[in-house]
């Protein structure tokens, strides 16, 4: 089943063509990585994914619905959850807290329930924290729940990420450079946790410059290239795929690349 599909999609950033007409399409419980050269358009692309650009032109339908140019806020609330490249972590909380930031989405607190504590708020608010604490541990984080974040590595805090994302329990998730600035071994228990969302039920997306965590986790692959689509398929298929390895040659050996 398609949960996500993007079609004919376009965004301009003045006269420069960043995403130019892309086609997408996201199944049900699988794990999607978007790869291209620097500035072949995977941060403007993912940006339109989550609702904080609104395409140009295209549509982009979620479970079925049209959901083009809704607010960023309406993409979450129907389900697309998304990490930064750069970690978005409160550094003044614990991790639990930091988690707990993440469900209110889920659990809206009235103005009235809040300033007058009923027993309502503190039901929620136990079931917030239970649920947090068991997201930690699903993303390897257990026992780190009163650790201050400040305090954690920064291998740690990109689960810490993950885990906030999940929070808001969404049916699709886009991690944007989950490994970037981790060791290999890092990255590896990244990619299984990927794998497990993935079983679990959650779609994933997922923008990587890191090939061996693509190749290895991905069912599905879509190459960008100066904003247009130039492959996808399997890893396989797209690592085998000559418009792709020039492309990556061009972008880092540009005199080879024109000779
Ligand atoms: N807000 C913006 N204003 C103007 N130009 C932009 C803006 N955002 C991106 N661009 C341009 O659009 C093109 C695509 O950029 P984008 O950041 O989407 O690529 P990318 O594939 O994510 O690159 P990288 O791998 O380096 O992060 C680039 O030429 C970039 O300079």
């Amino acid at each position: 089943m398609t949960l996500m599909r993007a079609t004919g999609l376009a965004k301009s950033f003045g006269g420069l063509r960043a995403i130019d007409g892309v086609d997408l399409a996201f199944e049900a419980g699988k794990v999607h990585s978007i790869i291209g050269p620097n500035g072949a358009g995977k941060t403007t692309l993912i940006n339109m994914l989550s609702g904080i650009y609104a395409p140009d032109t295209g549509t982009i339908t979620f479970d079925g619905e049209d959901i083009t140019g809704r607010p960023v806020h309406r993409f979450a609330a129907a389900g697309i959850g998304r990490t930064f490249q750069n970690l978005q972590v409160f550094f003044n909380m614990t991790a639990l807290e930091n988690v707990m930031t993440g469900r209110h989405l889920r659990e809206p607190v009235s103005l009235a329930s809040a300033l007058l504590r009923t027993r309502g708020l503190r039901d929620a608010e136990t079931a917030c924290r239970d649920k947090a604490h068991e997201l930690l541990r699903r993303v390897g984080l257990a026992g780190a729940d009163h650790v201050a974040a400040d305090s954690m590595p920064y291998g740690a805090l990109k689960r810490l990420e993950i885990a906030r994302a999940l929070a808001a329990e969404p049916r699709l998730l886009l991690l944007d450079e989950p490994a970037a600035g981790l060791n290999a071994t890092e990255a590896r228990e990244i990619d299984a946790l990927i794998r497990k969302l993935a079983d679990a039920g959650t779609t994933i997306v997922l923008v990587e410059h890191n090939m061996a965590l693509v190749m290895e986790v991905s069912d599905h692959v879509f190459v960008l290239d100066r904003g247009r689509k130039l492959a996808e398929g399997t890893p396989a298929e797209v690592s085998s795929n000559p418009h792709v390895i020039e492309a990556y040659l061009g972008s880092e050996e540009p005199e080879a690349a024109h000779a």
